[in-house]
């Protein structure tokens, strides 16, 4: 079996590609942004445009001596300090720039700025006017159970860090490149009673989504406990945490909203989150206990474009290599639904593959396509 480490990991450093334009355009006018929403004293400004000019120009630094996890962060950048930014792995290097961005606004310091989520104003921006539309509860419980679990699939196409870069800039669902939600739903059957862990990938509307779909698999028996993971801090701009779970609440209709409360006060919904979350690398470095979450799960659903990134590592893999090859170290039963909206890809069928390539749109990177992908056998 291919292990992850025998596939070159994705750089950011060769022109044209669409990590190298992460690092040139989405990031400067990120820190652009999150600097002129706030009122932050001139130090914070400095900051931040100073870690703009240094991830465009100079070279990868440590955190600081007074930052609480430093010595965690010393270990992981040993090998990359002193090198562009765009050199090292693109995960890596995404990872730790968004590490240095919380730094750069205080977030962990006491003080005014302590927890405050630098990319909260966009969250909120983001939901302004928005509304989940009104549950076909009149379906047959199949399709339902299909058009939620495309709800959710699909909700990650709102992802801010990719609308603040203007790659989002009218990207429509065009379809599925991998498709095999029938081994899902083989799985989560009515009454079948599994535990459930989802980690989590973006807030707004797509966790609103999520969580229908949680409710809907818990309301059905299909679960019998969901365990949802998010991160432990802001990070990737848009990803959830508990904070952002508990807005998506406020908007869900009533009825989702109360038995979604109801489960977690019967302790059939928990929320969840790891340090890991936020460390730049894949799955296959995850520690013991994560790792062991994961193992006792009957099936851990992985939301979004960093997540499967994570899963099959930031590799390039030829698009055509099987899933369960790709992650074959993953310690129990998954399904990714991710929009693609990066260069890793795997468990494409060849003529998907010649058909999508023969377009010349960029269709890996635009969020215009789409996968359902899981180790569990076809049933
Ligand atoms: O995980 P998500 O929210 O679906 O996507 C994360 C993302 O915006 O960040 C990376 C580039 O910065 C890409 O993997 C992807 O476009």
């Amino acid at each position: 079996m291919t292990a992850l480490a025998d596939v070159p990991e994705i750089l950011s450093n060769v022109p044209g590609t669409y990590p190298y334009g992460v690092w040139r355009r989405r990031h400067p006018r990120l820190l652009a942004r999150i600097r002129d929403a706030h009122l932050y004293p001139p130090h914070l400004r400095d900051a931040l445009d100073a870690l703009c000019e240094e991830t465009v120009q100079g070279v990868i630094t440590a955190l600081p001596r007074t930052a609480h996890d430093h010595g965690t962060w010393d270990a992981w950048c040993r090998e990359h300090l002193g090198k562009p930014w765009p050199d090292a792995p693109f995960l890596w290097a995404e990872g730790y720039f968004y590490r240095r961005l919380l730094e750069a606004v205080d977030y962990f310091r006491p003080g005014p700025w302590f927890g405050h989520d630098p990319f909260g104003f966009l969250k909120t921006e983001d939901l302004q006017g928005y509304a989940p539309e009104p549950l076909d509860d009149d379906l047959p419980e199949p399709e339902r159970a299909q058009q939620l679990l495309l709800g959710s699939l699909w909700g990650n196409l709102n992802d801010l860090g990719f609308k603040v870069g203007g790659e989002h800039a009218g990207a429509d669902a065009v379809g599925l490149v991998a498709d095999e939600s029938a081994a899902v739903w083989g799985v989560l059957r009515r009454d079948a009673g599994l535990a459930l862990v989802v980690v989590a990938d973006n807030a707004g509307q797509e966790i609103i989504a999520d969580l229908i779909l949680i409710d809907f698999l818990l309301a059905t028996g299909r679960a019998g406990t969901v365990a949802l993971h998010v991160k432990p801090q802001p990070t990737f701009v848009s990803d959830a945490t508990t904070s952002d779970v508990h807005t998506a609440l406020r908007l869900l209709p009533a009825p989702v909203a109360d038995r979604l409360r109801a489960a977690a006060g019967a302790g059939r919904l928990t929320l969840d989150t790891h340090a890991f979350y936020c460390a730049p690398y894949p799955y296959d470095r995850a520690p013991a206990d994560l790792l062991a979450t994961f193992a006792a799960a009957d099936l851990t659903i992985l939301k979004g474009d960093l997540n499967y990134r994570r899963l099959v590592g930031d590799r390039h893999w030829p698009a055509t290599t099987p899933i369960v090859t790709a992650a074959g170290y993953f310690p129990g039963r998954f399904v990714t639904l991710r929009t693609l909206k990066s260069d890793a890809l795997v468990g494409v069928a060849p003529d998907t593959l010649a058909a999508l390539d023969a377009t010349g749109e960029p269709w890996r990177t635009t969020a215009t396509h789409a996968l359902v992908q899981t180790n569990l056998t076809p049933g």
